[in-house]
This record gives C-alpha cells, sequence and structure tokens, in this order.
C-alpha cells in the first residue's frame, strides 16, 4: 500500500468508527460525546474525500478541550499569561483555543512562523480583535489604521522618528528625569513610592514636552488622566461581557466623559499651534509640516487629533512599564545591581548621562534588553487572515483571529535557557547573534514594526543610567510581583517601594 492509500484507508476508518460511536453517543443523549467526536469524524472524512480527489489532507491543529457555548474564554479570563503558557507547553508552537461555537482564536508562537506573519506574508494579516478595540479611543492613527491610508500616515511620520531628530530629544529625557530626582529629595524620609505611578508620570512627560514642547504640562497630566480612564474600559470590556457602548449604564458614561476631555485637549492645542506659526521643533510641528508627496496635502485636525492620542498613548505606558520592571528586577538581583552601579561609576563617575555615553553603557541597555523580554510591555499582538493561509501545514482560514504572544514566545525553551531567570548577558553580541530574529521582538517586527522604538530605548537607558546612579530601590514587602495582561503589561496590586539615596 502507498503512503496516500495508507493515510486514506486510516482516514476513512477512523470516520467510519467515530461516526457509528456518534450515533450510539447520541442515542445515550452524551450530547458532550457528541460534540467532540463529530467534528475529528468529519475531519477523517475531509482527508479521505481530499486525498480522492488528489489534494493533500488538512491536519487538524491541536486544541483544548472546550465547551461549545463558552469556548475556554473563563481560562482565558483566569489567567491569560498562565493559559497561553500552558497551551504552548501541552499542544505546541501553533494551537487554537475556542471563543464560541465555530470562533477560534490561533496563537503562533515559533520564530519562524512569526517571522511569515508578521513580515514575510504580511499582506495577508490584518489588524486584529485588540486594535479594533483601541479604534473607539484611537481613531485611524498610525497603530489602528490599514492598508493605503496606514502607509500614507507611515511616510508622513517616519521624518519624526529619523534617529537624529530623536537624538535631541536625549537632554529634554535627562532634564525631566532630573526634575523627578529634585522632588523625591523634598520628600520625607523614608522615602517610599508608588514606582509604577512614578514612572508613569515620567513617561508621560517626557512624551508630552517631545510632542508639545513648553507650557504643556498640566495639559499633558489632564490627557495622561482621561487616557487610563479610556484605557481601564477598554481593558475590561476585553476578558469580560459588558453593555454596549450606547447604553448609558455608568461605565460607559465614564468612557464617554474621558473621550470627550481627550478630544477637548488635543483638539485646543492644535489649534492654538495652528494660529502660532512658529517651529516649536518639536513632534507637533513635524507633523504639522508634513506634506504628502504627490498631493502637496497636510494632516486634517481630525488625522492630527489621532495621531497625537496614538503618540502619547503608545509612547507612554509602554516605557513606563519597562522602567518599573526594571527596577523590581534590579532590586531582586543584587549582583546585576551592583554590575550596573560598577558600569555607570566608570562611565559617568556620577554626571549626567548623554547621548554619546550610551554605547559605553552597554550592560545596562542589556538589562533594558532583558527586561523587555521577561516583560515585554506590549505582551501580544493580534491579526486578522486576509485569506486562507497555511501555517506549519496547518490549514488557517480566511478572517481567522490570529493572536502572536511575545510574553510567551520570549521564553520559548529551544531559544531560551533557564527562561524565567532574570539574566541580562543573554543579551551580549555574541550570545544574540545565536537566536532567530523573531525569537525576540518586544517592538513586533516586518512593516509594522514599532516606530517609537529608538526613542522607547534611548529613554528607557537614561533614565535608568540617572537614577540608578542616585537612587536604590527596595520592595516593601516580599511579594512576588506578577504581571497583570492589560493593554500593556502592568504589574498586579501595583509596587510600592523604598527609595534609599546613593549619594
Ligand atoms: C518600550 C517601549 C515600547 C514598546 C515595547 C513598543 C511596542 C510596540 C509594538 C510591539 C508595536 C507593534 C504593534 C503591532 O504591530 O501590533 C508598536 C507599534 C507602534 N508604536 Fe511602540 N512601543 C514602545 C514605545 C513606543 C514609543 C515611545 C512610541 C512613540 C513615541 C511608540 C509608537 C508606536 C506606534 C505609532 C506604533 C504603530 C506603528 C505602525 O503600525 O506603523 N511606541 N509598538
Amino acid at each position: 500500500m502507498s503512503t496516500k492509500q495508507e493515510i486514506a484507508f486510516t482516514s476513512t476508518s477512523r470516520a467510519i468508527n467515530r461516526y457509528a460511536y456518534v450515533i450510539a453517543h447520541k442515542q445515550l443523549r452524551d450530547y458532550n460525546y457528541v460534540e467532540k467526536n463529530i467534528k475529528k469524524a468529519r475531519s477523517s472524512q475531509e482527508n479521505f474525500m481530499a486525498l480522492a480527489t488528489g489534494q493533500v489532507p488538512k491536519k487538524v491543529i491541536p486544541a483544548p478541550e472546550s465547551n461549545f457555548f463558552v469556548g475556554n474564554i473563563f481560562d482565558l479570563q483566569r489567567d491569560p499569561m498562565n493559559f497561553y503558557l500552558y497551551l504552548h507547553k501541552t499542544y505546541g508552537d501553533i494551537v487554537r483555543f475556542r471563543v464560541f461555537a465555530n470562533i477560534y482564536v490561533y496563537l503562533i508562537f515559533h520564530p519562524d512562523d512569526i517571522d511569515y506573519t508578521l513580515r514575510r506574508n504580511h499582506q495577508n494579516y490584518h489588524r486584529g480583535v485588540a486594535h479594533r478595540r483601541l479604534r473607539s479611543l484611537l481613531g485611524d492613527g498610525l497603530l489602528t489604521s490599514e492598508g493605503k491610508a496606514w502607509l500614507h500616515e507611515r511616510r508622513l511620520m517616519q521624518p519624526a522618528f529619523h534617529r537624529q531628530r530623536i537624538a535631541s530629544f536625549a537632554s529634554l529625557m535627562t532634564t525631566l528625569t532630573e526634575t523627578m530626582l529634585e522632588r523625591w529629595q523634598t520628600l520625607q524620609e523614608p522615602t517610599i513610592l508608588d514606582i509604577p505611578a512614578e514612572m508613569m508620570n515620567l513617561a508621560l512627560q517626557i512624551v508630552g514636552q517631545a510632542l508639545f514642547s513648553t507650557n504643556t504640562s498640566q495639559k499633558v497630566i489632564t490627557v495622561g488622566k482621561a487616557l487610563t480612564t479610556a484605557l481601564e474600559h477598554i481593558n475590561h470590556k476585553f476578558y469580560h461581557f459588558t453593555w454596549p457602548d450606547f447604553i448609558p449604564v455608568v461605565s460607559n458614561r465614564r468612557y464617554k466623559q474621558a473621550l470627550h476631555t481627550l478630544d477637548s485637549v488635543v483638539q485646543t492645542i492644535i489649534q492654538e499651534r495652528r494660529l502660532s506659526k512658529e517651529d516649536h521643533e518639536d513632534l507637533l510641528s513635524i507633523l504639522l509640516n508634513a506634506r504628502d508627496e504627490t498631493t502637496g496635502e497636510g494632516m486634517s485636525d481630525q488625522q492630527l487629533r489621532d495621531e497625537v492620542m496614538t503618540l502619547i498613548l503608545a509612547g507612554h505606558e509602554t516605557t513606563a512599564s519597562t522602567l518599573a520592571w526594571a527596577w523590581y528586577l534590579l532590586s531582586q538581583h543584587p549582583k546585576i545591581e551592583s554590575k550596573l552601579h560598577a558600569e555607570l561609576a566608570s562611565v559617568l563617575g556620577g554626571r549626567t548621562p548623554t547621548l554619546d555615553d550610551l554605547p559605553q553603557l552597554p550592560y545596562s541597555r542589556m538589562i533594558i534588553d532583558e527586561v523587555l523580554r521577561l516583560y515585554p510591555p506590549s505582551w501580544g499582538m493580534s491579526r486578522r487572515t486576509h485569506t486562507d493561509d497555511e501555517i506549519r501545514g496547518y490549514h488557517i482560514p480566511a478572517n481567522s483571529e490570529i493572536a502572536i504572544v511575545q510574553y510567551v514566545t520570549h521564553r520559548h525553551p529551544d531559544f531560551w535557557e533557564r527562561p524565567e531567570e532574570f539574566d541580562p548577558e543573554r543579551f551580549a553580541p555574541a550570545h544574540s547573534a545565536q537566536r532567530p530574529h523573531f525569537a525576540y521582538f518586544p517592538f513586533g517586527g516586518g512593516p509594522r514594526l514599532c516606530i517609537g522604538n529608538n526613542f522607547a530605548l534611548m529613554e528607557a537607558q537614561l533614565a535608568l543610567a540617572t537614577i540608578a546612579q542616585r537612587y536604590r530601590f527596595l520592595p516593601l514587602t516580599e511579594r512576588v510581583v506578577k504581571p497583570e495582561p492589560l493593554v500593556t503589561l502592568r504589574m498586579q496590586g501595583g509596587l510600592r517601594m523604598l527609595a534609599l539615596k546613593r549619594r
């Protein structure tokens, strides 16, 4: 018997056997069994039919047991991170889980397949459900737009993130960090800080000033608060069944109010700037002056509003989360912390770091890289297939929801030894060179790579070096801080730390 005949024979007998059992269980009213096995029988039958017509049979994507009506949604709600880690460990590099009835999410964990979806065949992978949820907040900004509109916006905005332009923000970053340290000096001792809130405030001030230059700090704080309220609403909706937005329950009204505040503050800043005609040498000026190469048209007020909101949102939570996790991890690893202090002392000797110092501070950069591996702020990315596709020999139907989860791939045991351990040495150049590109992708990849990646890395490294020379932090309890997967990876229960002056 040839291999094809063998598969055909096995498929047919499997289908016949399963159908026989299904009929028996139907008579016993064991519908659970019927539901589970009818699918398998059909797939065996499909394989047989495929072979009979000369096609290659479809492989069935591994999936966990699930309920037909609620799928695996409760496993997902309970603890998404551990659910995804469990699925990878149990079922391998491609898994699907049921959301409801025949609606599935396909999880892709292997670097080669991530390379395929984000880069080699990116045209077939559009923005997924997470981006659609963000649309009510960010409109058609760079993060959420698609196709030609996205390409047009990316071309207009790319010059704002050119290396040279970003370099001019280095002194802004250290000045604002030092302003924060001066405020800490005035606090009562022992100084206890809400670390995520401090880092969030710092990152918000930095992105706010980079966008709007001076005199907007109060407006930036208002925007930050309204954004947090709006994001909490979107986060909640992501994992829970909630009322549709048009029903005026308290949470929906609060969300609408936050959107209204955001719109009015951002529109006021844009209007003031359009009238002033001054060149402020900030990101907003670049956006205001950007012109389409062919039509010569600039951005409309609505487009500017969407881009500004996108940059504030994408540009502060992420870097703030990186810094907060860095302080936590350093407090748990005194040897790594001492090595960082030694590098800072020998290169900077107590002075404020500049952009030119950064290449001389490789260990601080390795720390940031390792923090981004263990706790990637953008911990997962969602996509939707445009047409039918095939990954790892499995058929993926058109319009399927795909999830690519950095949090899991950054712990893939084939590419990371002792994956849960905090070890910045993994990012020494010799080690990094041996890994496939998409084993580590905190900033995504392909054409939709994060536009602010250099801005973020520069900010994180400068803030780390400036703060670590003046303070070290100790947690107030021995509690192990767990990640909370919201739009970014926050800390469950927050993190209050004791700030100890180093000089
Ligand atoms: C540690 C900090 C950051 C991390 C980990 C991060 C991560 C990411 C990731 C993973 C994506 C791709 C999302 C996807 O394709 O689904 C992305 C896109 C984006 N990021 Fe960042 N980001 C960071 C900082 C920033 C900063 C500082 C800015 C701006 C000031 C920014 C602006 C954007 C924008 C506008 C996009 C959309 C790009 C496009 O689709 O063309 N990000 N970011």
